[in-house]
């Protein structure tokens, strides 16, 4: 029901018919096979090509990079923008980034892959995207495919902030797109929750919240404190201004369509990688990695969400081999207007947030497996959708702990930090609590078609049929992957994690004996009853073992 007045909704939308219509064609010139003659494979479509990749540094940016170089060995050159940070310069940043482990296969493969790289300077919050009239010109002449990665994703972001990246930087890049003489694709990477407002999200671009040229001039003149004030009323339901921001992108994306092939990809929660280049592959804390490595360090013992709702974890080697995919399909088929593509897990495979933590115990058994270094507590973390059993666990299994442990540091002469921790890890869960706690549904017909469209060969190489997904072995290799590629963590240290967890169950055993020794020395010198109860026990402990030393003599 509530789907069918989403979809009547959506039809009435601005280009949605049209976008539902397009699919439509779509799915008409698979069933007519008007592909006729044979098309090129995907790995031979980007043979040749340039490709322009923003976000090359990111997560999902790096990912794209190495399955663009390892399954599509003849493309001619990517070029990534980069920015210098952190006193790093961009040459540097691009020469760390190409030793890293992720790049292992890609390496054996080519030892001189990093030819095909070529870096150009760029700073996306600046005007004209801070890149150099020579190098605007070597991009407009060669480039053919764009795929546009770069965000920020923080749910913090001031609004100013967030706008001049999602938003502006999105619109520079297209008008860029549009010099470019031989260009085919341009892909924009969106969120599953750029439309986090409705229950229902289908393959279409909705209007935005509010006009983006007209709230870009608003914000012009006004002081952050003042943009920072009005932010709550103008994000409206939606949660943070990264899902705001990333909604008006798509809208800017949208208005250029008629002059450029568009694909928007649209994923939901982007985990580490299911097959390649390795299992578990993953190099950051965000989403649900941050939660996974507090648990598996047994601080976070308690999290808000939905044990029934739908986690729709995304691996990011999915999410890649769509891209990719999609950038193919857009430039072979030339849709008439920008296809969306949800790329989504729950209408397929659906995997739950009570079976990741409260029922099946994936993330904290496949942590007493392989713990981390130095856990602060066993793990032991639980899933309740109870705002007040949460906050209860929070005040006995986060906040007392941590007061216990900052004493004792500062008892010892260091500094109390435990607090301190919690504190953030509290303000990010609270971030991520929305999304944990709450149910959608994407359409993803799109993806089903795109599948439909590759040949078999390519549906191996470019693997997105979630299907085939087993979510506790891809938990598991998660779980590992945050030890190895977040932590950096040798897995032969795994028999010292092991003893350290022991012993942290004997200091847990001892100081439980302790306090119920205690608590019960209290009540005994303060209550006659209590001494009553006491004696009672204790006679009763007596008899029964007197009873069973008597009845073992007997039956020897
Ligand atoms: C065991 C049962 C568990 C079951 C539940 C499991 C999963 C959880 C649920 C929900 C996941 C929902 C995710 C929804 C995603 C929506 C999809 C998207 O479209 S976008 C991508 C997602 N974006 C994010 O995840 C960004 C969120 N992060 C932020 O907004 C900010 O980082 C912040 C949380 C506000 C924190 O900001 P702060 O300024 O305080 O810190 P920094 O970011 O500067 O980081 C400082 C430092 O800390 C490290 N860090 C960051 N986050 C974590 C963390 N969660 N845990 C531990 N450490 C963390 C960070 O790397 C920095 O380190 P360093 O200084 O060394 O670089
Ligand atoms: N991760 C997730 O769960 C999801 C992500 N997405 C989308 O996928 C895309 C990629 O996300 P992800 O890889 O996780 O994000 P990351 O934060 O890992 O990467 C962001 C990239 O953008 C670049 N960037 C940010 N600011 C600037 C700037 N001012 N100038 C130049 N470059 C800049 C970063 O460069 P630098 O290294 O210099 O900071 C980095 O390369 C985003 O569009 C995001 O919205 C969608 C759904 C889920």
């Amino acid at each position: 029901m509530a789907m069918s007045t989403e979809l009547s909704e959506a039809g009435t939308l601005d280009g949605s018919l049209e976008q539902a219509a397009d699919r439509q064609t779509g799915l008409t010139d698979i069933c007519s096979g008007t592909a006729g003659s044979r098309m090129a494979s995907v790995a031979e479509y980007y043979a040749g090509k340039n490709v322009l990749i923003t976000g090359a540094t990111g997560f999902m940016g790096k990912v794209l990079v190495e399955k663009l170089l390892r399954s599509c060995p003849e493309v001619k050159a990517l070029y990534i923008l980069v920015r210098p940070k952190a006193g790093q310069s961009m040459q540097q940043r691009v020469s760390d980034m190409m030793k890293c482990k992720l790049f292992d296969r890609v390496r054996e493969d080519n030892p001189d892959f990093h030819q095909k790289i070529i870096p150009i300077s760029s700073e996306l919050m600046q005007p004209g995207l801070a890149i150099s009239p020579e190098d605007v010109e070597k991009l407009t002449a060669c480039i053919n495919i764009v795929f546009h990665c770069a965000a920020t994703i923080r749910f913090d972001e001031p609004l100013k902030h967030a706008l001049q990246l999602n938003v502006i930087a999105t619109q520079q890049l297209l008008s860029l797109a549009q010099q470019m003489h031989h260009l085919e694709a341009f892909i924009h990477i969106s969120t599953a929750y750029a439309n986090c407002n409705r229950k229902y999200i289908d393959e279409v671009i909705y209007p935005p919240p509010v006009e983006p040229k007209k709230l870009i001039e608003s914000l012009e003149w006004m002081d952050d404190g003042i943009v920072r004030d009005i932010t709550p009323r103008l994000i409206g339901n939606r949660p943070n201004t990264y899902t705001y921001t990333k909604a008006l992108a798509e809208y800017v994306v949208q208005q250029e369509q008629d002059k450029l092939n568009i694909g928007i990809i649209r994923p939901s929660i982007v985990g580490a990688s299911w097959q390649e280049p390795f299992p578990g592959w993953i190099d950051n804390f965000n989403g649900p990695s941050g939660v996974f490595i507090a648990a598996g360090k047994g601080i976070l013992r308690t999290m808000r969400a939905n044990n029934d709702a739908v986690a729709d974890l995304i691996p990011v080697d999915v999410v890649i081999n769509l891209t990719l995919a999609a950038g193919w399909y857009t430039a072979v088929h030339r849709p008439k207007t920008a296809l969306v593509y949800n790329c989504t897990t729950g209408g397929i495979n659906p995997f739950h947030w009570g079976e990741i933590g409260t029922y099946a115990h994936h993330v904290m058994s496949s942590f007493k497996r392989n713990p981390l270094e130095q856990a602060f507590r066993r793990p032991n973390a639980n899933i309740t959708s109870n705002y007040l059993i949460n906050q209860y666990w929070i005040l006995v299994s986060h906040k007392f702990p941590a007061l216990i442990y900052d004493l004792f540091l500062r008892l010892s002469g260091q500094k109390p930090q435990m607090m301190r921790i919690f504190n953030r890890l509290h303000k990010a869960i609270s971030l991520l609590e929305y999304f944990s706690s709450q149910d959608w549904e994407w359409n993803s017909e799109n993806m089903s078609m795109l599948m439909s469209q590759l040949t078999p060969e390519d549906r191996k190489t470019f693997n997105f049929d979630v299907r085939q997904l087993n979510w506790p072995e891809y938990i598991e290799n998660y779980c590992i992957g945050t030890k190895k590629y977040v932590l950096n963590e040798d897995m032969s240290d795994i028999p010292a994690a092991r003893q350290h967890l022991r012993k942290l169950r004997n200091i847990r055993y001892t100081f439980n004996t302790l306090l119920v020794v205690f608590i019960w020395r209290v009540f005994i010198a303060r209550s006659q009853m209590a001494r009553n109860i006491w004696y009672f026990v204790v006679s009763l402990c007596f008899k029964f073992l007197s009873y069973f030393r008597a009845s073992s003599t007997l039956t020897n």
